[in-house]
This record gives C-alpha cells, sequence and structure tokens, in this order.
C-alpha cells in the first residue's frame, strides 16, 4: 500500500497491541514477529515506539522496506 492510500488513523482505534513506527507509517508486526530475521526483541523494543532511526541504521534490504508497507495498517493522526 502506497502512503497516499494509507488511512490516518488514532492511537485508540489500533486493532493489535503488536505495532510500532516506521516512516509515518503503523505498521502491524502480530504476524511477523517470530518470522523477523533480526529476531523479536529487536520488534518488542520498539513496541508502540518510532523505530524509523533504528530500521534504517540497520540497512534493511529493499525487501524489508516492501515488508513494511504489506504490514502497514495506517498512518498516525496528526493530533492523535
Ligand atoms: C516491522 C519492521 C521490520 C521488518 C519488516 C524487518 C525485516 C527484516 C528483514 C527482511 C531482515 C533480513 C535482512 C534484510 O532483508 O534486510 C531483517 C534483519 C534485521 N533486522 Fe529487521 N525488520 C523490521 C524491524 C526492525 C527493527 C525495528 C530493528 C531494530 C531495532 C531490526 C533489526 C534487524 C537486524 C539487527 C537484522 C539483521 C539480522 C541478521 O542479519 O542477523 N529490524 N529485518
Amino acid at each position: 500500500m502506497s502512503q497516499q492510500q494509507l488511512p490516518e488513523i488514532s492511537i485508540e482505534d489500533i486493532q493489535t497491541d503488536y505495532w510500532l513506527v516506521i516512516d509515518s507509517k503503523i505498521v502491524d508486526f502480530s504476524e511477523f514477529i517470530w518470522k523477523h530475521p533480526g529476531g523479536p526483541s529487536y520488534l518488542k523494543e520498539y513496541l508502540h515506539k518510532d523505530a524509523t532511526e533504528k530500521f534504517h541504521y540497520f540497512g534493511h534490504s529493499e525487501r524489508a522496506m516492501e515488508m513494511v508497507n504489506e504490514m502497514a495498517i495506517g498512518v498516525l493522526k496528526k493530533d492523535a
């Protein structure tokens, strides 16, 4: 899903406990946590947090970026 098509959502409307933020996108990683090649602990460390800097710091591949887009459920509402 491209960023333009993502709905703006408020934190209280997020339907999963397993989310973090990368590049302003809310990413639902509930299905992905045990599949992450870097292991589950990195994702848990950023539960409900902005992981943008760390995600890019580790030099993730294009495919990893695609996965972020596939798991993105929306963008945070600005005034939320
Ligand atoms: C939900 C978002 C994320 C996705 C989809 C994702 C996906 C991936 C993928 C596909 C790889 C394999 C290498 C590659 O293709 O780049 C990988 C490796 C890795 N990821 Fe993530 N990642 C995410 C978030 C994070 C975060 C937030 C961190 C750190 C805080 C992290 C740390 C790492 C590390 C350290 C590796 C290297 C593992 C190794 O080679 O031993 N990832 N990730």
